[in-house]
C-alpha cells in the first residue's frame, strides 16, 4: 500500500479540474470507431499514431488523447492547474514528497504547454498545465452535435488498495472529499473527492491498485446518454455496455459504463449536484445499503468491481498492482449486491436478489 507521505512544507499546487487523460490502445481504427463514430467525439487532431479528442464544451486542445501501443494502459491522467506559476509550485510539491518528478517543455504533448509530470505517491501517472492550444468549443454548434454528444470531461476514476491513504494524499493537494462508502467497523471502501465544485473530480475505489477504473464525461441530458444504448444496439455491440443506464446513489447521476475495444472503461454520466460552498456537506453510505451505487438497487455486475486499466510509469512500463488488503466491496455485498438491504433493517424482504446468486 501507498506509504502516507510526510507533510510538505510547501504548498499544493492549484488544480482547477481533471483536464484530460490519454489512454494506449492496441488498435487506433477500432478505437476511433468507439469515441468518434459512437460517443461523438470532436477530433481536433489526428494522425498515424495517435487521436486528439475533445467534448464539446472543452476550448482547449483535447479531453482524450487515445495513442496507439503495445499494450491497452493509461499513460497519463492530467490536471490544470490556475497558472503557470504553479508548475514550479507542483515540481517542489512533489520533490518534497520525494517521488519522481519531470519537467515538460511546451509541445512535449501535442495542444500542451510547459508541464510537470509526476509519478504520485499512489503510482499513478499525473501532469499538471496551465498553457493550451485552444480550440473552437462547440457548446452551441447543435449542426455538429450527435444524438448523443459529451459535453466535457467529468472525472476520473481510479483503483488504489488504500483508500484512507489515497485520501490523505488528494486532501493534501486541496481536494475535498463529496462523499464516501463505509461499513460499521471503519473500513472505506470508496470516496469522491473534488476541486471543481461537482461531486468529484477523482473517486478512489479500493482495489487492487495503481489501476485505472474508468474515465467519465458528462452529457447535458439523460436521452444523450439513452441515445448512446440505442446506437449501440443498432451496431449489435450491446456488449460494451457494462453496467446501466441507472441512476447512481452516490453523486445522484444517471450513468452508463462502457467498455471501449481495449476493454478501458468510460462512463457517461449526467445531473450531479453543486459542491462548491466551504459547509458543502459530505455523504456517507453504509457498503450494505443496495441503493449506494444504483439508486434504484439494481445489481452491480462483478466485473465492476474486478476489472481495470493497467497503468504506466513516466518510462512507459506497467506499473506494479499491489493488492488491496481491506476487505473488498464484491466479497462484503456477496458480488452483485444480491444481500445488500434496501430498507435499513429489514432482513426479511429487503434483498433485492435475495437467494437468485
Ligand atoms: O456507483 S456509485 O454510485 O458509487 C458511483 C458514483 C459516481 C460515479 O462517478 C461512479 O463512477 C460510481
Ligand atoms: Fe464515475
Amino acid at each position: 500500500p501507498p506509504t502516507t507521505p510526510s507533510l510538505p512544507t510547501v504548498p499544493p499546487p492549484d488544480v482547477i479540474r481533471c483536464a484530460y487523460a490519454e489512454l494506449i490502445v492496441t488498435d487506433l481504427a477500432a478505437a476511433r470507431a468507439f469515441y468518434v463514430d459512437v460517443l461523438g467525439l470532436v477530433v481536433t487532431h489526428e494522425d498515424d499514431h495517435a487521436l486528439y479528442l475533445r467534448a464539446f464544451e472543452e476550448y482547449l486542445h483535447h479531453s482524450l488523447i487515445v495513442r496507439v501501443g503495445a499494450v491497452p494502459a493509461l499513460s497519463v491522467l492530467a490536471y490544470r492547474v490556475r497558472s503557470e506559476a504553479e508548475l514550479d509550485v507542483a515540481e517542489a510539491y512533489y520533490r518534497q514528497l520525494g517521488v519522481r518528478v519531470e519537467r515538460r517543455p511546451a509541445g512535449a504533448t501535442r495542444g500542451i504547454g510547459a508541464a510537470v509530470r509526476v509519478e504520485d505517491p499512489l503510482g499513478f501517472p499525473i501532469e499538471f498545465f496551465y498553457t493550451a492550444e485552444h480550440t473552437e468549443r462547440f457548446t452551441q454548434r447543435y449542426d455538429m452535435h450527435p444524438a448523443g454528444a459529451l459535453a466535457r470531461l467529468d472525472h476520473f476514476n481510479v483503483n488504489t488498495p488504500d483508500v484512507p491513504a489515497a485520501r490523505r494524499y488528494y486532501e493534501g493537494l486541496g481536494f475535498r472529499v463529496s462523499e464516501d462508502i463505509v461499513d460499521g467497523d471503519g473500513t472505506v471502501y470508496a470516496a469522491w473527492l473534488f476541486r471543481k465544485p461537482t461531486v468529484h473530480d477523482i473517486a478512489l475505489t479500493g482495489g487492487d491498485g495503481p489501476r485505472l477504473h474508468h474515465i467519465a464525461f458528462a452529457a447535458q441530458e439523460r436521452h444523450q446518454i439513452l441515445h448512446v444504448c440505442d446506437h449501440l444496439g443498432a451496431l449489435r455491440q450491446s456488449d460494451v455496455i457494462e453496467r446501466g443506464p441507472g441512476r447512481h446513489g452516490v453523486s445522484n447521476a444517471f450513468y452508463l459504463y462502457l467498455r471501449d475495444p481495449d476493454g478501458h472503461r468510460i462512463e457517461i454520466y449526467t445531473h450531479d449536484y453543486y459542491t462548491g460552498d466551504p459547509d458543502n456537506p459530505v455523504i456517507h453510505w453504509d457498503v450494505h445499503d443496495n441503493q449506494r451505487r444504483d439508486w434504484w438497487g439494481n445489481p452491480v455486475v462483478p466485473s465492476w468491481y474486478t476489472e481495470a486499466s493497467d497503468v504506466l510509469d513516466l518510462d512507459g512500463r506497467v506499473q506494479k498492482v499491489v493488492p488491496r488488503t481491506d476487505s473488498n466491496e464484491m466479497d462484503v455485498t456477496v458480488g452483485a449486491d444480491g444481500f445488500s438491504y434496501a430498507r435499513e433493517g429489514d432482513t426479511s424482504t429487503g434483498f433485492k436478489l435475495g437467494t437468485q446468486i
